[in-house]
Protein backbone atom coordinates (compact mmCIF):
# COMPACT_ATOMS: atom_id res chain seq x y z
CA UNK A 1 0.00 0.00 0.00
CA UNK A 2 0.95 3.72 -0.77
CA UNK A 3 0.23 7.23 0.35
CA UNK A 4 0.91 10.55 0.02
CA UNK A 5 1.49 11.12 3.57
CA UNK A 6 4.31 12.18 5.27
CA UNK A 7 6.15 11.14 8.40
CA UNK A 8 3.22 10.45 11.26
CA UNK A 9 1.99 13.47 13.79
CA UNK A 10 3.78 16.08 12.14
CA UNK A 11 1.30 14.94 8.62
CA UNK A 12 -1.61 17.56 8.74
CA UNK A 13 -4.31 16.99 6.64
CA UNK A 14 -4.03 20.12 4.24
CA UNK A 15 -0.88 17.37 3.06
CA UNK A 16 -3.27 14.62 2.48
CA UNK A 17 -5.18 17.11 0.30
CA UNK A 18 -4.56 15.90 -3.87
CA UNK A 19 -2.93 18.49 -5.71
CA UNK A 20 -5.08 19.05 -8.27
CA UNK A 21 -5.35 22.43 -10.40
CA UNK A 22 -7.86 25.10 -8.99
CA UNK A 23 -9.59 25.85 -11.88
CA UNK A 24 -8.58 29.03 -13.64
CA UNK A 25 -11.59 30.60 -13.20
CA UNK A 26 -12.56 29.97 -9.75
CA UNK A 27 -11.90 33.59 -8.54
CA UNK A 28 -15.50 34.78 -9.90
CA UNK A 29 -17.20 31.49 -9.68
CA UNK A 30 -19.81 31.25 -7.14
CA UNK A 31 -22.13 28.78 -6.15
CA UNK A 32 -25.50 28.55 -4.54
CA UNK A 33 -25.85 26.48 -1.02
CA UNK A 34 -28.88 24.65 -0.08
CA UNK A 35 -30.29 23.83 3.14
CA UNK A 36 -31.34 19.96 4.10
CA UNK A 37 -34.95 20.84 3.60
CA UNK A 38 -34.59 22.26 -0.20
CA UNK A 39 -32.23 19.39 -0.90
CA UNK A 40 -34.98 17.08 0.11
CA UNK A 41 -37.38 18.92 -1.73
CA UNK A 42 -35.09 18.67 -5.20
CA UNK A 43 -35.12 15.09 -4.13
CA UNK A 44 -38.68 14.60 -4.22
CA UNK A 45 -39.50 16.45 -7.72
CA UNK A 46 -36.77 14.71 -9.64
CA UNK A 47 -38.64 11.16 -7.55
CA UNK A 48 -41.98 12.82 -8.43
CA UNK A 49 -44.50 11.76 -12.15
CA UNK A 50 -43.03 15.07 -13.31
CA UNK A 51 -39.33 14.74 -13.04
CA UNK A 52 -39.80 11.46 -14.12
CA UNK A 53 -36.63 9.53 -12.22
CA UNK A 54 -36.42 6.64 -10.29
CA UNK A 55 -34.28 6.28 -7.03
CA UNK A 56 -32.04 3.35 -8.78
CA UNK A 57 -31.53 5.75 -11.75
CA UNK A 58 -30.23 8.82 -9.19
CA UNK A 59 -28.47 6.58 -7.16
CA UNK A 60 -26.32 5.10 -10.48
CA UNK A 61 -25.75 8.74 -11.56
CA UNK A 62 -24.93 9.84 -7.94
CA UNK A 63 -22.45 6.83 -7.28
CA UNK A 64 -21.18 7.03 -10.32
CA UNK A 65 -19.75 10.82 -9.82
CA UNK A 66 -18.73 9.54 -6.16
CA UNK A 67 -16.19 7.15 -7.82
CA UNK A 68 -14.90 9.49 -10.28
CA UNK A 69 -13.75 11.72 -7.61
CA UNK A 70 -12.27 8.95 -5.78
CA UNK A 71 -10.30 7.77 -8.84
CA UNK A 72 -9.96 11.82 -9.47
CA UNK A 73 -8.05 12.73 -6.44
CA UNK A 74 -6.65 9.36 -5.32
CA UNK A 75 -6.26 7.33 -8.21
CA UNK A 76 -5.76 3.38 -7.73
CA UNK A 77 -1.87 3.28 -8.78
CA UNK A 78 -1.04 5.41 -5.60
CA UNK A 79 -4.12 4.52 -3.53
CA UNK A 80 -5.08 1.26 -4.70
CA UNK A 81 -7.01 -0.29 -1.66
CA UNK A 82 -10.41 1.79 -1.31
CA UNK A 83 -12.91 1.63 2.09
CA UNK A 84 -16.37 2.55 1.28
CA UNK A 85 -18.14 3.44 4.00
CA UNK A 86 -21.98 2.93 3.23
CA UNK A 87 -24.88 4.27 5.73
CA UNK A 88 -28.54 2.83 6.12
CA UNK A 89 -30.00 5.50 3.37
CA UNK A 90 -29.90 6.44 -0.15
CA UNK A 91 -26.67 7.92 0.38
CA UNK A 92 -25.62 4.03 1.52
CA UNK A 93 -26.39 3.54 -2.06
CA UNK A 94 -24.30 5.84 -3.27
CA UNK A 95 -21.64 3.98 -1.66
CA UNK A 96 -22.53 0.70 -2.98
CA UNK A 97 -23.06 1.81 -6.27
CA UNK A 98 -19.56 3.87 -5.88
CA UNK A 99 -17.91 0.42 -4.77
CA UNK A 100 -18.74 -1.21 -7.61
CA UNK A 101 -17.21 1.16 -10.49
CA UNK A 102 -14.22 1.66 -8.30
CA UNK A 103 -13.79 -1.86 -8.39
CA UNK A 104 -13.78 -1.85 -12.06
CA UNK A 105 -11.33 1.19 -11.94
CA UNK A 106 -9.05 -1.41 -10.80
CA UNK A 107 -9.45 -0.61 -6.82
CA UNK A 108 -8.92 -3.37 -4.48
CA UNK A 109 -12.30 -2.70 -2.42
CA UNK A 110 -13.25 -2.78 1.42
CA UNK A 111 -16.70 -2.48 1.79
CA UNK A 112 -18.41 -1.56 5.79
CA UNK A 113 -22.11 -1.68 5.50
CA UNK A 114 -23.64 -2.42 9.01
CA UNK A 115 -26.83 -1.55 8.21
CA UNK A 116 -28.66 -2.51 4.92
CA UNK A 117 -31.31 -0.55 3.40
CA UNK A 118 -35.01 -1.90 3.35
CA UNK A 119 -35.93 -2.38 -0.38
CA UNK A 120 -34.78 -5.47 -2.31
CA UNK A 121 -32.42 -2.82 -4.53
CA UNK A 122 -30.06 -2.58 -1.28
CA UNK A 123 -29.82 -6.09 -1.48
CA UNK A 124 -29.18 -6.24 -5.41
CA UNK A 125 -26.59 -3.58 -4.85
CA UNK A 126 -25.15 -5.86 -2.22
CA UNK A 127 -25.19 -8.80 -4.35
CA UNK A 128 -23.66 -7.58 -7.94
CA UNK A 129 -20.57 -6.40 -5.31
CA UNK A 130 -20.17 -9.76 -3.49
CA UNK A 131 -20.21 -11.67 -7.48
CA UNK A 132 -17.26 -8.57 -7.58
CA UNK A 133 -15.71 -10.19 -4.53
CA UNK A 134 -15.34 -7.33 -2.82
CA UNK A 135 -14.39 -7.28 0.79
CA UNK A 136 -17.26 -6.81 3.64
CA UNK A 137 -15.74 -5.67 6.68
CA UNK A 138 -17.49 -5.94 10.23
CA UNK A 139 -17.74 -3.50 12.31
CA UNK A 140 -15.30 -4.79 14.82
CA UNK A 141 -12.92 -4.86 11.62
CA UNK A 142 -13.54 -1.21 10.94
CA UNK A 143 -10.56 0.46 12.40
CA UNK A 144 -8.11 -2.79 11.36
CA UNK A 145 -10.26 -1.68 7.72
CA UNK A 146 -9.26 2.09 8.23
CA UNK A 147 -5.28 0.97 9.00
CA UNK A 148 -5.36 -0.86 5.60
CA UNK A 149 -7.11 1.30 3.47
CA UNK A 150 -5.19 4.07 1.41
CA UNK A 151 -8.19 5.87 0.89
CA UNK A 152 -12.04 5.98 2.57
CA UNK A 153 -14.96 7.09 0.71
CA UNK A 154 -17.76 8.57 3.10
CA UNK A 155 -20.89 7.67 2.17
CA UNK A 156 -22.48 7.34 5.71
CA UNK A 157 -24.74 10.13 6.19
CA UNK A 158 -26.29 12.60 3.32
CA UNK A 159 -28.42 15.57 3.55
CA UNK A 160 -31.32 13.34 6.57
CA UNK A 161 -28.98 12.87 8.96
CA UNK A 162 -30.11 14.50 12.17
CA UNK A 163 -28.48 14.78 15.89
CA UNK A 164 -25.53 12.62 16.84
CA UNK A 165 -24.77 9.41 15.10
CA UNK A 166 -25.83 6.45 16.92
CA UNK A 167 -24.33 2.84 16.82
CA UNK A 168 -23.53 0.95 15.18
CA UNK A 169 -21.87 4.56 13.52
CA UNK A 170 -21.00 6.10 16.60
CA UNK A 171 -17.61 4.24 17.23
CA UNK A 172 -16.72 3.90 13.31
CA UNK A 173 -16.97 7.69 12.94
CA UNK A 174 -14.95 8.42 16.38
CA UNK A 175 -12.34 6.51 14.90
CA UNK A 176 -12.06 8.63 12.08
CA UNK A 177 -12.19 11.64 13.51
CA UNK A 178 -9.03 14.24 13.53
CA UNK A 179 -8.20 13.37 17.41
CA UNK A 180 -8.46 9.86 16.99
CA UNK A 181 -6.58 10.08 13.44
CA UNK A 182 -3.65 11.71 15.35
CA UNK A 183 -2.91 8.73 17.61
CA UNK A 184 -3.84 6.55 14.66
CA UNK A 185 -1.07 8.16 12.36
CA UNK A 186 1.24 8.05 15.42
CA UNK A 187 0.91 4.54 15.35
CA UNK A 188 0.54 3.86 11.08
CA UNK A 189 -0.63 6.28 8.42
CA UNK A 190 -4.14 8.43 7.86
CA UNK A 191 -6.00 7.19 4.83
CA UNK A 192 -7.58 10.61 3.04
CA UNK A 193 -11.64 11.10 3.44
CA UNK A 194 -13.52 11.97 0.62
CA UNK A 195 -17.23 12.41 2.02
CA UNK A 196 -20.12 12.33 -0.08
CA UNK A 197 -22.38 15.51 0.21
CA UNK A 198 -21.73 16.53 4.00
CA UNK A 199 -19.24 15.09 6.43
CA UNK A 200 -20.99 12.15 7.69
CA UNK A 201 -21.59 13.63 11.82
CA UNK A 202 -21.78 16.88 10.87
CA UNK A 203 -25.23 18.67 10.79
CA UNK A 204 -26.38 19.76 7.20
CA UNK A 205 -27.90 22.99 8.13
CA UNK A 206 -24.99 24.21 10.88
CA UNK A 207 -21.53 21.97 9.97
CA UNK A 208 -18.86 20.86 12.29
CA UNK A 209 -20.21 22.00 15.77
CA UNK A 210 -17.85 21.82 18.61
CA UNK A 211 -15.46 21.23 15.51
CA UNK A 212 -15.90 17.74 17.40
CA UNK A 213 -15.93 15.45 14.04
CA UNK A 214 -13.36 14.47 11.71
CA UNK A 215 -12.83 16.77 8.47
CA UNK A 216 -12.37 14.91 4.87
CA UNK A 217 -9.65 15.88 2.25
CA UNK A 218 -12.35 16.37 -0.43
CA UNK A 219 -15.87 16.66 -0.70
CA UNK A 220 -18.33 15.64 -3.36
CA UNK A 221 -21.33 17.81 -3.35
CA UNK A 222 -24.49 16.43 -5.11
CA UNK A 223 -27.01 18.27 -7.03
CA UNK A 224 -25.92 21.50 -4.78
CA UNK A 225 -23.45 21.88 -2.32
CA UNK A 226 -25.53 22.27 1.76
CA UNK A 227 -24.66 25.10 3.70
CA UNK A 228 -22.88 22.85 6.77
CA UNK A 229 -19.59 22.36 4.31
CA UNK A 230 -19.10 26.17 4.04
CA UNK A 231 -16.80 26.01 7.01
CA UNK A 232 -14.42 23.86 4.76
CA UNK A 233 -15.19 25.60 0.86
CA UNK A 234 -15.49 29.20 2.25
CA UNK A 235 -14.48 29.34 5.80
CA UNK A 236 -10.67 30.15 7.15
CA UNK A 237 -9.93 26.30 6.99
CA UNK A 238 -10.26 26.14 3.22
CA UNK A 239 -8.32 23.24 2.98
CA UNK A 240 -9.56 20.93 0.73
CA UNK A 241 -10.97 19.92 -2.81
CA UNK A 242 -14.52 20.38 -3.47
CA UNK A 243 -16.31 18.81 -6.03
CA UNK A 244 -19.78 19.12 -7.34
CA UNK A 245 -21.61 15.94 -9.00
CA UNK A 246 -24.93 14.26 -9.56
CA UNK A 247 -25.69 15.38 -13.25
CA UNK A 248 -29.52 14.73 -13.33
CA UNK A 249 -31.46 18.28 -12.64
CA UNK A 250 -33.43 19.88 -15.20
CA UNK A 251 -33.32 23.63 -16.32
CA UNK A 252 -36.99 23.63 -14.99
CA UNK A 253 -35.49 22.35 -11.65
CA UNK A 254 -32.76 24.67 -11.57
CA UNK A 255 -34.80 27.24 -12.22
CA UNK A 256 -37.52 26.52 -9.70
CA UNK A 257 -35.27 26.23 -6.86
CA UNK A 258 -32.74 28.75 -8.15
CA UNK A 259 -29.65 26.59 -7.83
CA UNK A 260 -27.70 28.45 -11.08
CA UNK A 261 -25.42 25.68 -11.49
CA UNK A 262 -21.99 25.54 -12.86
CA UNK A 263 -21.18 24.44 -16.03
CA UNK A 264 -19.68 20.71 -16.34
CA UNK A 265 -17.16 19.49 -18.57
CA UNK A 266 -19.21 18.54 -21.64
CA UNK A 267 -19.06 14.70 -20.88
CA UNK A 268 -17.97 14.51 -17.33
CA UNK A 269 -19.90 13.38 -13.93
CA UNK A 270 -18.23 15.83 -11.78
CA UNK A 271 -17.38 19.22 -11.51
CA UNK A 272 -13.90 20.99 -9.66
CA UNK A 273 -15.74 24.03 -7.65
CA UNK A 274 -12.63 23.88 -5.33
CA UNK A 275 -12.33 27.91 -4.37
CA UNK A 276 -15.67 29.34 -5.72
CA UNK A 277 -17.52 31.42 -3.72
CA UNK A 278 -21.26 31.70 -2.70
CA UNK A 279 -24.02 32.89 -4.46
CA UNK A 280 -26.96 34.66 -2.96
CA UNK A 281 -30.86 33.98 -4.49
CA UNK A 282 -30.89 37.16 -5.91
CA UNK A 283 -27.72 36.51 -8.00
CA UNK A 284 -28.42 33.08 -8.91
CA UNK A 285 -31.97 34.59 -10.67
CA UNK A 286 -30.07 37.13 -12.33
CA UNK A 287 -27.83 34.34 -13.59
CA UNK A 288 -30.15 32.13 -15.14
CA UNK A 289 -31.86 34.89 -16.47
CA UNK A 290 -28.86 36.08 -18.53
CA UNK A 291 -28.52 32.12 -19.41
CA UNK A 292 -31.84 32.11 -20.81
CA UNK A 293 -31.30 34.97 -22.80
CA UNK A 294 -27.86 33.88 -24.07
CA UNK A 295 -29.39 30.97 -25.23
CA UNK A 296 -32.40 32.64 -27.28
CA UNK A 297 -29.34 35.13 -28.86
CA UNK A 298 -27.64 32.10 -30.05
CA UNK A 299 -30.54 29.93 -31.14
CA UNK A 300 -31.41 33.17 -33.14
CA UNK A 301 -28.04 33.65 -35.17
CA UNK A 302 -27.81 29.24 -35.27
CA UNK A 303 -24.85 29.17 -32.92
CA UNK A 304 -24.29 26.61 -30.54
CA UNK A 305 -25.33 26.77 -27.08
CA UNK A 306 -21.78 25.67 -25.52
CA UNK A 307 -20.22 29.18 -25.39
CA UNK A 308 -19.36 31.99 -27.07
CA UNK A 309 -17.24 32.38 -30.02
CA UNK A 310 -13.69 32.91 -30.35
N1 LIG B 1 -31.20 14.51 -5.13
C1 LIG B 1 -30.03 14.10 -4.73
O1 LIG B 1 -29.14 14.91 -4.55
C2 LIG B 1 -29.81 12.63 -4.52
C3 LIG B 1 -29.20 12.22 -3.37
N2 LIG B 1 -28.86 10.94 -3.12
C4 LIG B 1 -28.22 10.58 -1.85
O2 LIG B 1 -29.17 10.38 -0.86
C5 LIG B 1 -28.78 11.06 0.33
C6 LIG B 1 -29.99 11.28 1.18
O3 LIG B 1 -30.56 10.01 1.41
P1 LIG B 1 -31.60 9.69 2.55
O4 LIG B 1 -32.66 10.72 2.55
O5 LIG B 1 -32.00 8.28 2.39
O6 LIG B 1 -30.80 9.88 3.88
P2 LIG B 1 -29.33 9.62 4.36
O7 LIG B 1 -28.62 8.67 3.49
O8 LIG B 1 -28.78 10.95 4.62
O9 LIG B 1 -29.54 8.89 5.77
C7 LIG B 1 -30.78 8.55 6.29
C8 LIG B 1 -30.59 7.35 7.19
O10 LIG B 1 -29.74 7.71 8.29
C9 LIG B 1 -30.40 7.42 9.50
N3 LIG B 1 -30.01 8.43 10.49
C10 LIG B 1 -30.34 9.75 10.50
N4 LIG B 1 -29.77 10.36 11.57
C11 LIG B 1 -29.09 9.39 12.25
C12 LIG B 1 -28.32 9.39 13.44
N5 LIG B 1 -28.16 10.49 14.19
N6 LIG B 1 -27.73 8.24 13.83
C13 LIG B 1 -27.89 7.10 13.13
N7 LIG B 1 -28.65 7.02 12.01
C14 LIG B 1 -29.23 8.16 11.57
C15 LIG B 1 -31.88 7.42 9.19
O11 LIG B 1 -32.59 6.60 10.10
C16 LIG B 1 -31.88 6.84 7.78
O12 LIG B 1 -31.80 5.41 7.82
C17 LIG B 1 -28.04 12.27 -0.17
O13 LIG B 1 -27.21 12.85 0.77
C18 LIG B 1 -27.29 11.67 -1.34
O14 LIG B 1 -26.08 11.08 -0.91
C19 LIG B 1 -28.88 9.96 -4.24
O15 LIG B 1 -28.92 8.64 -3.82
C20 LIG B 1 -30.03 10.23 -5.15
C21 LIG B 1 -30.25 11.67 -5.53
K1 LIG C 1 -21.29 11.68 4.03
Amino acid sequence: MTSNTTDAGATGIAQQTPALQTPLSSANQKLRYIDAETAVKIDEQLLSEEGGFSIDQLMELAGLSCAQTVFACYPPSTFGTVLVAAGPGNQGGDGLVAARHLSHFGYRVMLWYPKQGKTELFARLKKQLKNLNVDFVDTDEFVDALEEADVVLDAIFGFSFKGEPREPFKEPLDAMNNESRMEFEARRKVPPIVSIDIPSGWSVDEGNQGGKKFTPQVILSLTAPKHGIKSFTLGPEKIGRHFLGGRFVSDEIEEKFALALPVYPADAQIVDVTGFGEMSPEEAKQKLEEENLYIIYTNDFDYCNHGPLP
